[in-house]
C-alpha cells in the first residue's frame, strides 16, 4: 500500500490540528507516529481511515481518497484508545461483525487471542474492564489483517504482560505476512524497537521522517563548548542545537566513533529522547 499526503491541513475553527503535511508511507512496513498530547496524531489517522475529511490538501491511498470510500475502508481497521465498540454487543457479536467487514479477517487468530487475553465470548461490551476492552481492540485490529493497521494508543488499562504479549503476536503476525501496520503511541521506549520507521509530529507539523535504523546507530548528541561543537557539526545534517552558559549540545547524523576523535562527549540518543528534543521547542523558535 502507498499513502501520499500531500499538503495536508484540518482546521478545527482557527486551530490548526495538521498545518499543510506532505509525506509519503510506502510498502509493508511498521511506522511509529510520534508526537506530544495535541500534536495532531489522532487527526491524521481518523482522516487516514475516511472518518473525517481534510480541510486542505489531501490523502491518497493507492492512487485514491479514503474518505467514504467503502472498498478503501475494507483495506483499513483502525483501533483506538477505547470506544471501539458498542456497549450492548457480546464479544462474539463483535468478531462476527468485523468478519464481515474484513475480507481477511483471521477468525482462528481472533480465537487464539481472546482465549490468551482470558475474554469471555459472550461477556457484552459495557461489563469489561478497560484493559480487557483494550484486549478485545488488539484482537480485532490484529485479526482484521487489514493492509493498513492503525493502532492509536490501543493499550489503555492493558498491563505490562499483556502489552508485551500484544506485540509478540503482532511481529509474528507482520513477520508471517507482512503489512502496513501504524502505531501511535507515548510509550515509545517499550515499542520503539519495533517501529521500522519513525514520523514525529509537533503542533500539527511533519518533524522528523526517517528510518528507524538510521535513528539507533546514526543519531547522536555530541556537546562541548559553542566553538567545538560548531566545527563538528559544519557541514553535517544537525537535527536541532541547543546553547547553554557558553556550551552546546547538538543533536545530529553522525557516527559515535567520528565525534570521540574529535574529542567532544557523545551519547547515541534513544528514539523517545529525539522525540523529547524534537517537541520541546516553543512555538516560532
Ligand atoms: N473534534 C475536535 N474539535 C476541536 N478540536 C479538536 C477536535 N479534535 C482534535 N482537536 C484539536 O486538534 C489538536 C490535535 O488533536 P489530536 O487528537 O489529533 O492530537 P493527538 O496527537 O492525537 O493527541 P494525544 O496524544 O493527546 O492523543 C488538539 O489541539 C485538539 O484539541
Amino acid at each position: 500500500m502507498k499513502i501520499e499526503v500531500k499538503s495536508l491541513t484540518k482546521k478545527y475553527g482557527d486551530h490548526r490540528a495538521l498545518n499543510d503535511i506532505s509525506f509519503i508511507l510506502d510498502g509493508p512496513k511498521i511506522y511509529g507516529l510520534l508526537g506530544r498530547n495535541g500534536a495532531g496524531k489522532t487527526t491524521f489517522m481518523d482522516i487516514l481511515s475516511g472518518h473525517i475529511m481534510a480541510s486542505n490538501g489531501e490523502i491518497l491511498i493507492n492512487g485514491e481518497n479514503p474518505f467514504d470510500n467503502q472498498r478503501l475502508t475494507e483495506s483499513i481497521c483502525l483501533i483506538k484508545e477505547g470506544q471501539n465498540f458498542k456497549r450492548d454487543l457480546k464479544i462474539k457479536n463483535v468478531l462476527k461483525i468485523y468478519s464481515y467487514f474484513y475480507p481477511n479477517w483471521d477468525q482462528e487468530l481472533a480465537e487464539n487471542l481472546i482465549k490468551e487475553y482470558n475474554l469471555d465470548l459472550n461477556s457484552k461490551i459495557k461489563t469489561l474492564s478497560k484493559g480487557m476492552e483494550s484486549a478485545l481492540g488488539i484482537t480485532v485490529g490484529l485479526a482484521s489483517k487489514a493492509p493498513i493497521t492503525i493502532f492509536d494508543e490501543p493499550y489503555i488499562g492493558l498491563d505490562a504482560p499483556s502489552r508485551k504479549k500484544f506485540y509478540e503476536i503482532m511481529l509474528e503476525e507482520y513477520q508471517e505476512k507482512p503489512r502496513m501496520i501504524i502505531f501511535s503511541t507515548h510509550l515509545i521506549d517499550e515499542v520503539s524497537l519495533l517501529f521500522e520507521e519513525v514520523l514525529i509530529l509537533r503542533e500539527g507539523s511533519l518533524v522528523l521522517q526517517e528510518e528507524s535504523e538510521i535513528l539507533r546507530n546514526n543519531t547522536i548528541a555530541v556537546s562541548g563548548t559553542i566553538e567545538e561543537v560548531e566545527t563538528f557539526i559544519s557541514g553535517k545534517e544537525v537535527i536541532e542545537k541547543k546553547q547553554l552558559a557558553g556550551m552546546m549540545t547538538a543533536y545530529i547524523y553522525g557516527t559515535v566513533e567520528e565525534a570521540k576523535m574529535f574529542g567532544l562527549n557523545v551519547e547515541g540518543v534513544p528514539i523517545q529522547e529525539l522525540m523529547i528534543y524534537l517537541t520541546e521547542r516553543k512555538k516560532g523558535a
